[in-house]
């Protein structure tokens, strides 16, 4: 494990109105490690993980990203950087209903400049990773929950984003399904050196990673190496 950690989040506090969500959340995520966030439902994983992830504001403390303060980026800075170094999966529509789901994986890939052939030849090698190459021309609502989350994977990872952020990846799926995505992410994340922070429920998906923090509270209570 480096020394130096990627991703650090420091005695973040964050209220929703009177609801505290964080209130002195700290963490680190070091590159190529699988972190899981447990912990009882609104104890602040998701809250957490969208600070991490820079899609939501801290009241206070900081995310420093490769040396980087997240928190005191301009907004189109923080989209860049998130669009060019940081994947995310969630588990509800989170693929574009008009497009095929050759055309979600390819997108990111687009929006990052890349040539329709060039986008379209990478998005069908990730479907294929993710043994899903047979919807590639289905449009997400033809696609059963597991392929869909199996698209999201491909389309989360299809820009080599240094992290992933994944929020209850495998929890509509069935234990089988939810298994198998959780393998091929994993494995797929640890082949392109991708670290992934991941909230779940279960421990069967805590499971794949190689640290587990448990936040109550609003707080990271403790943080044990798995395994
Ligand atoms: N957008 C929001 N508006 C108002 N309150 C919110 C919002 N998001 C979260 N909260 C509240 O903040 C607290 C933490 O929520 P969060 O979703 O981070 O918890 P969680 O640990 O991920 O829960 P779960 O396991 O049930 O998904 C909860 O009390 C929740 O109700």
């Amino acid at each position: 494990m480096p020394t130096e950690p990627l991703l650090v989040a420091e005695h973040l506090r964050l209220s929703f109105g009177a609801t505290t969500a964080l209130e002195d959340a700290s963490v680190a995520v070091h590159a190529g490690e699988v972190l899981a966030l447990m912990g009882p439902s609104g104890s602040g994983k998701s809250t957490l993980l969208h600070c991490l992830g820079g899609i939501l504001h801290p009241d206070a403390g900081r995310v420093t990203y490769a040396g980087r303060d997240l928190t005191a980026m301009h907004d189109s800075e923080r989209s860049a950087l998130r669009r060019s170094e940081l994947g995310f999966v969630f588990q509800f529509g989170q693929l574009v209903p008009e497009l095929t789901c050759l055309e979600n994986v390819a997108l990111p890939l687009r929006l990052n400049g890349a040539s329709r052939r060039a986008a379209h030849r990478s998005a069908s090698a990730w479907l294929e990773r993710l043994e899903v190459l047979d919807v590639a021309a289905k449009r997400p609502g033809q696609v059963s929950g597991g392929q869909g989350q199996r698209v999201a994977v491909a389309r989360a990872l299809v820009t080599r984003p240094r992290v992933v952020f994944a929020d209850e990846p495998t929890g509509a799926l069935d234990s089988l399904n939810g298994e198998r995505v959780m393998q091929l992410f994993v494995a797929a994340a640890r082949e392109t050196g991708a670290a992934v922070v991941l909230v779940t429920h279960e421990a069967r998906v805590a499971a794949y990673s190689d640290r587990e923090a448990v936040v109550r509270d609003g707080r990271v209570r403790t943080v044990e190496y798995a395994r």
